[in-house]
């Protein structure tokens, strides 16, 4: 790596996100430091005397997805832990492992190509710390009036195969876990609620030559119902345990998704099921896809307790909002891990 030849540190977030070359195009430039933009503040980082060894998530094996003690397991993991892996979940492996070789493809496009496609996400932090994290992301709206067309034609043809398999799965376990909360299946009237917006996202992290102060993905809540993630084998993602403060390593298994429980099923549920806070730490030579699948309502929705929640004189702990407005919060403040939560609460 070289030095740095950005004068100011707008001028990273200009190379970065308006000219779009994402955190890929400043290591393509061999920097020898991490620009200040991309250094992680300390209670931000990924504490690794916090990670704990001891504890692992639930891997659930859906070969008998009908069975009562499964959807008693998926339950309970999102009740407990908010997070569980999936092993025999009737994806067969080339669908993921097909997915994950485009999303190489794409990003390891050279620079001006892959920018004439489509625009890159980057995720900067809290309003006046804008940090940056330490990946490229690019969302695929898998809805109705999402033309597939516009999506880039190194990832299109995977993504439209891996979502004829996921959404489905998606959907049923959204049910085990509504039957859980004596919801009743998700009917067509349901449906538009809970599976309102289906977006796969696909994110690169880039090798960082000093990933000690830097963060993937800093601490969050997903904003979904439920998140299916398709892992790489590179490792890096850890979620909050159960003691409060420790952090378990989400070890890839191949060909196993894992499902992350977000607000939106925290909220419905009344506190039943727990959104899981995780972040994600880079590698210094390998650089990590992964691709989660998110659940979500439509904008328009408007999001609170399940009425079958307070049907016994239960309290709701979430007030109704409009589903606009809790991401307009998001993005406005950032909120760190289960902060997100803040603006819904009564
Ligand atoms: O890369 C991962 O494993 C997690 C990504 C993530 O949390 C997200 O995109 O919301
Ligand atoms: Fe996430």
């Amino acid at each position: 790596m070289t030095s740095s030849k950005f004068e100011t540190n707008d001028d990273i977030l200009d190379f970065v996100i308006k000219k779009a070359n994402g955190i890929k195009g400043l290591v393509d430039r061999s920097l020898e430091i991490i620009p200040n933009q991309c250094i992680e503040p300390k209670e931000h980082r990924l504490d690794k005397s916090q990670i704990d060894n001891q504890e692992s998530i639930p891997i659930i094996d859906l070969s008998n997805f009908n069975d009562l003690n499964v959807e008693k397991s998926i339950q309970e993991a999102a009740t407990k832990w908010g997070c569980f892996q999936i092993i025999n979940h009737g994806i067969p492996i080339e669908v993921p492992e097909d997915l994950k070789d485009a999303a190489h493809k794409f990003f390891e496009l050279p620079k001006k190509k892959k920018l004439s496609i489509v625009k890159i996400i980057c995720a900067i932090g809290e309003k006046n710390e804008k940090v940056l994290e330490w990946r490229d992301s690019i969302k695929h709206g898998c809805n109705p009036q999402n033309d597939s067309n516009l999506w880039p034609p190194q990832t299109r043809y995977q993504v439209l195969e891996y979502q004829k398999w996921a959404k489905p799965l998606a959907k049923k376990l959204l049910e085990v876990l509504l039957k859980g909360l004596n919801v009743n299946e998700i009917d067509e009237s349901l449906e538009p609620l809970l599976m309102g917006t289906v977006n796969i996202n696909m994110n690169y992290y880039p090798p960082c030559p000093n990933p000690s102060i830097t963060i993937g993905a800093r601490q969050h809540c997903d904003g979904s119902y439920i998140t299916l993630l398709f892992q790489d084998d590179t490792g890096g993602l850890y979620v909050r345990g159960t003691k409060g403060d420790n952090w378990i390593h989400v070890n890839p298994i191949k060909g196993a998704l894992a499902v992350n429980i977000g607000d939106l099923l925290q909220i419905m549920s009344n506190d039943r099921y727990k959104s899981i806070e995780h972040c994600v730490a880079v590698d210094s030579s390998r650089a990590r896809i992964s691709i989660p699948l998110f659940v979500n309502a439509s904008l328009d929705n408007v999001i609170g307790p399940f009425p079958q929640m307070l049907k016994d004189g239960e309290k709701p702990v979430y007030k109704h909002v409009l589903h606009s407005d809790y991401w307009d919060y998001f993005y406005r403040k950032r909120p760190s891990g289960k902060a997100s939560l803040d603006f819904f609460k009564i």
